[in-house]
């Protein structure tokens, strides 16, 4: 797990105040941090072209120019100038070794480094900016963004273009806007530059973190003499479409939950491995609701679950249904797992806000963090890109997925891991944070093209998820 923060001013402040050290020895420290990284590319990429703008990010770009000068080709192109003290301090150093601006891009190059604007990126970028950044986005290069792609704001959205990166190479932690879904096709891979001190040392406290594959405790069993009791009894809700609960149920059972019964009335064709009932069975100790369920929940159930306070999973249609502020309010172990467009129904079903999807995806971590705060007993996955687990004023991001989980059906297996983990007797947030890595762990090692995973791929992936 590593740390996640809104931005970086606090620690910097306390590298000066605490620590002693300046802002040249940091920027020193971030320039030297994408120098190594351009010094151990390929031996042939000799060309770098440096576009620096006009403040601190600029002046990151400037000091590389001058750490690599001589070694390398290098273009440093400064359309707006120097205008921050540092900007100015640094140009002035490149000057005295007779490095001068060009006046143009050139019009090919092996390298680019974006470090147009990073962290005070604050308003739209101008028409010389956009064509700017299209311009660069076409050229064929290696492509590095300095802190964070020119034109991804502090919400992490393109505004209205931003430069498309290979890498990232940010500067001290690790911030938010990098794990937005809609920074994510502009960021590349990410790399952390320590400025000065060990990132162990410059980190402050946060509240939120990104997961990683280390983070993965899979349920394996370690009792030799144990029997499906020990593992659990999953009810499944089925509606309208079966064939939802159905990949659920195969899901939780390859997820290692002991039972699994689907419950409805006159399911056909069920896999032989998955029981079937037309009431909770006794011994259901986590319900997993809402897929493919229709908009009709049966009341019996809903008041059974309340009443014995079972761990409950919910996902899918029970975000339009009024009765899941119920379940929300009353139960102590839920988890809700909603897709943006479900996630904006259920703002409006619980009455927090009437939104559309597009305002969503514009701030997921804002419109998380404010249903958290109305209903501090659930965790609340936020599907997307880089999925979102909240949790009272924990944010956990899981930025493992990839497009090969975008199908119909991969929804229904991850309530099946989740759900089968609540059975097994995980907490709440123990099942989304570990079902969520299950998830994108079985996308990740799918050896097929990247189009062509089902659902039943992934649930079959759960195999050989421990090697
Ligand atoms: N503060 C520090 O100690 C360190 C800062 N570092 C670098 O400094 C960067 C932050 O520098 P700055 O705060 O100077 O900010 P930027 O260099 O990102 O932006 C410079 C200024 O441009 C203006 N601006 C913002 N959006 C604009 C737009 N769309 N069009 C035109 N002008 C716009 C703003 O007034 C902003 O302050 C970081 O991203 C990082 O690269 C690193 O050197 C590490 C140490
Ligand atoms: N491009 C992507 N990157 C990462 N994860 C993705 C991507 N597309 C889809 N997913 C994941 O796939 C799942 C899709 O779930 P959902 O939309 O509910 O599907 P369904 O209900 O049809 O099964 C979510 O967990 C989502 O995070
Ligand atoms: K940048």
């Amino acid at each position: 797990m590593q740390k996640v923060f809104d931005d970086c001013y606090a620690m910097d402040r306390r590298c000066y105040e605490e620590f002693g050290l300046t802002e040249d020895i940091l920027m020193e420290h971030a320039a030297d941090g994408m120098a190594q990284y351009i010094r151990a590319l390929d031996g042939n990429k000799k060309e770098v072209l440096i576009v620096a703008g006009p403040g601190n990010n600029g002046a990151d770009g400037i000091t590389l120019a001058r750490l690599l000068h001589s070694d390398f080709e290098v273009s440093l192109y400064m359309p707006y100038g120097a205008k921050s003290d540092m900007a100015k301090l640094q140009l002035q150093r490149l000057l005295k070794l007779g490095v001068k601006p060009v006046e143009n891009t050139p019009l090919q190059t092996d390298i680019i480094v974006d470090a147009l604007f990073g962290a005070g990126f604050s308003k739209p970028l101008n028409e010389k900016g956009v064509e700017l950044i299209k311009t660069l986005n076409v050229m064929k290069a290696k492509k590095i963004a300095c802190d964070i792609p020119t034109g991804i704001d502090p919400n992490g959205n393109p505004n209205p273009v931003a430069f498309k990166a290979d890498i990232t190479i940010t500067m001290g932690s690790l911030k938010k806007a990098l794990f937005a879904d809609h920074s994510k096709p502009y960021i590349g891979e990410i790399e952390v530059v320590d400025l000065g001190v060990s990132r162990k040392i410059y980190e402050i406290d946060t509240s939120t973190y990104l997961l990683e594959a280390d983070d993965f405790n899979p349920p394996l069993r370690d009792n030799p003499a144990s029997h499906k009791g020990h593992y659990g009894h999953l009810a499944i809700i089925c509606g309208e479409k079966s064939g939802a609960a159905t990949l659920s149920g195969l899901a939780a059972l390859r997820f290692g939950a002991g039972l699994v019964t689907l419950v409805g009335n006159s399911i056909q064709n069920i896999p032989y491995s998955l029981m079937q009932s037309k009431n909770l069975p006794t011994g259901t100790n986590a319900v997993a609701i809402g897929m493919g369920m229709g908009y009709d929940l049966n009341s019996d159930i809903a008041d059974s679950i309340v009443k014995n306070d079972l761990a409950v999973l919910m996902d899918a249609d029970i975000c339009y249904i009024p009765s899941v502020k119920t379940l929300l309010d009353r139960c102590s172990k839920t988890v809700i797992t909603p897709h943006p467009k479900e996630f904006a129904a259920l703002l409006k079903t619980v009455g927090i806000a009437d939104v559309s999807v597009e305002d969503i995806q514009r701030d997921r971590f804002g419109w998380a963090k404010r249903f958290c705060e109305n209903f501090p007993k659930t965790v609340l996955l936020l599907k997307g890109a880089n999925t979102i687990i909240a949790y009272n004023d924990k944010i956990y991001i899981n930025p493992l997925g990839s497009q090969v989980l975008s199908q119909a059906g991969s929804g229904d297996v991850l309530s099946g891991l989740i759900a089968s983990l609540m059975a097994q007797g995980y907490s709440p947030l123990d099942a989304a944070i570990n079902g969520s890595l299950a998830h994108t762990m079985c996308a990740r090692n799918y050896k097929g093209a990247n189009f062509s995973a089902i659902a039943e791929d992934l649930i079959e992936e759960l195999r050989w998820l421990i090697k």
